[in-house]
């Protein structure tokens, strides 16, 4: 038996984003509130009845949400292109370097609709830069 348990957050951030199409709006710092969502997968602990305690998952992602809330996301280290993409494999990385069963971490702008989701095997290696 597989249980899947998540827990989101929300950063607001700025950046500039190389693109073909919109260029110069895109080029221009600008900002967003970003929505996400962690989600850990495993079997349950029958002494504990959880697969991870949200709690331990909490303290990680406010670590995580430190170092790109009210930030350039263009000079967060390790981020590289400031996209929706790249923030997914940014949160998965640190949830897996501390040791968290991650299966999948969306990213979300609710103003225009956009919506990334990052599914990965425990076997799945996160390129880094
Ligand atoms: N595959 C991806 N495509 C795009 C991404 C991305 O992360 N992954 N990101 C962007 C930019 O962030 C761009 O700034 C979004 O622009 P746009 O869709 O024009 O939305 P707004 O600037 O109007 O932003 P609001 O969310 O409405 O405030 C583009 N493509
Ligand atoms: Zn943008």
């Amino acid at each position: 038996m597989r249980f899947e348990v998540s827990q989101e957050f929300y950063f607001d951030a700025a950046h500039t984003l190389e693109r073909e199409i919109e260029a110069a709006g895109s080029r221009r710092i600008h900002g967003h509130t970003y929505h996400a969502r962690a989600t850990v997968a495993g079997p349950r602990d029958p002494a504990t009845g959880m697969v991870v305690d949200l709690g331990h998952l909490r303290v990680q992602l406010k670590k995580v949400r430190e170092q790109l809330d009210h930030h350039l996301l263009d000079e967060v280290p390790g981020l590289g292109a400031p996209t929706m993409e790249n923030l997914c494999l940014f949160i998965a990385r640190k949830l897996r370097e501390a040791d968290f069963p991650v299966h999948a971490v969306e990213v979300w702008r609710k103003a225009g609709g956009d919506r990334c989701r990052l599914e990965m095997t425990p076997e799945d290696q996160l390129p880094g830069l």
